[in-house]
């Protein structure tokens, strides 16, 4: 069920060229976390530091009781074995078709028979919907597939920690949210703790229990996502709102001249928009790490932007939950696929938020 990931007092640099210091968060066991921030500002070096294929300066990373920078290397390969990485091309090997390419890890880290990857191979390509296209090469196939297929392979040695860099750079909107519901599924199905580097601020929104946001080499802020889609932080509504008011420039950070000139005009940042229901698993049962909405805000006495946890379908999920979490626990009438875009008349078990839209 999960590895909890503590990273503490991390620093990397590249020569001179500091990429963050300082970074402490947690990622726990079971929950989907995402890491937004500007281009450059070493998203992907931090899911490297992680796995150990790059070693920070200074700081811990806890993976268990294992301290990855500081793991021998033969004590490093055992512990990577319990990560699933998507690298952000998928990573195939473009002379392999996509049966080899999925059954690579298999070959590379176990001795298990050909019948056995063999079996493994198709019950993880049947999971991201790539069935009859075992034999094509990574050439041959589309964006989304090949995202797919990187998203099975990682997924051979059935990690407990699935790191996915920006799984949806070049796909469509309609393959990001196929995307998005295939990771909360997953999520739901096997109980990895999950890390998504993303630009895609609908993901970010939808998706995680905890969001995470670096920016001038810090982690400006990390927590649970009602947390970050509440916040008044000028960074964080800046990047959550995609505007060009506010601390974030073209080239990293804008200087102090900038901003107040920005402030003479009175630009800001903007405000929040309402937080939507999180996405959940499309058989609709609800994730065993995954919070009531709103649970957060109550806890820490912040009101909401209104209109918030209210669906596509006009419903409010703060009144909802606790009588969709009553049907689902006695088991009545789970929807094994995205349910009707209807409103459930009364003892009905409604669809699940962005189930419809999935
Ligand atoms: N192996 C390396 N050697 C030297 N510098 C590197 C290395 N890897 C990354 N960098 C530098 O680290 C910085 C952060 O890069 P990184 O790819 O992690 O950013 P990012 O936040 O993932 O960006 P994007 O959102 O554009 O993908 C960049 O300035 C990059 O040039």
């Amino acid at each position: 069920m999960g590895v909890e990931i503590r990273v503490e007092g991390l620093t990397k640099r590249f020569g001179r060229q500091v990429i963050w210091e300082d970074v402490s968060l947690t990622l726990p066991a079971g929950e989907i976390s995402v890491l937004l921030g500007p281009s450059g500002t070493g998203k992907s070096v931090f899911l490297k530091t992680l796995i150990g294929l790059l070693r920070p300066e200074r700081g811990h990373v806890w993976v268990g009781d294992q301290d990855v920078p500081r793991l021998s290397e033969s004590k490093l390969y055992e512990t990577r074995k319990l990560f699933g990485v998507l690298f952000q091309d998928g990573a195939l090997f473009g002379s392999m078709n996509l049966f080899d390419n999925i059954a690579f890890p298999l070959r590379e880290h176990t001795k298990k028979k050909e019948g056995e990857i063999k079996r493994i191979v198709m019950e993880k390509m049947e999971l991201v919907g790539l069935v009859g296209a075992e034999g094509k090469l990574p050439g041959e196939i589309s964006g989304g597939m090949r995202k797919r297929a990187g998203l099975a392979r990682a997924l051979v040695l059935d990690p407990e920690i699935i790191l996915c860099d920006e799984p949806d750079s070049g796909l469509d909107p309609v393959r990001t949210s196929y995307l998005n519901q295939l990771i909360v599924d997953l999520n739901a199905q096997i109980g990895a703790t999950i890390l998504i580097v993303t630009h895609d601020i609908n993901t970010a929104r939808t998706v995680p229990d905890n969001i995470g946001l670096l920016f001038r080499r810090q982690l400006v802020m990390c927590g649970p996502r009602e947390m970050l889609l509440s916040s008044e932080e000028p960074v964080v509504r800046q990047f959550l709102n995609a505007r060009r008011v506010g601390p974030i420039g073209m080239s990293e950070e804008k200087d102090v001249s900038e901003l107040e000139a920005e402030a003479k005009m009175g630009h800001d940042p903007g405000r929040l928009p309402p937080i939507p229901p999180q996405l959940l698993p499309s058989n609709g049962r609800v994730r065993p790490t995954q919070s009531p909405p709103g649970a957060w805000l109550r806890a820490n006495g912040v009101t909401p932007p209104a209109g918030s946890f209210i669906d596509e379908l006009g419903r409010n999920w703060l009144e909802e939950w606790p009588r969709y979490v009553a049907t689902m626990s006695v088991g009545a009438g789970a929807p094994t696929r995205p349910g009707p875009v209807t409103q459930p008349g009364p003892g009905k078990t409604p669809p699940p938020p962005g189930g419809v839209r999935a």
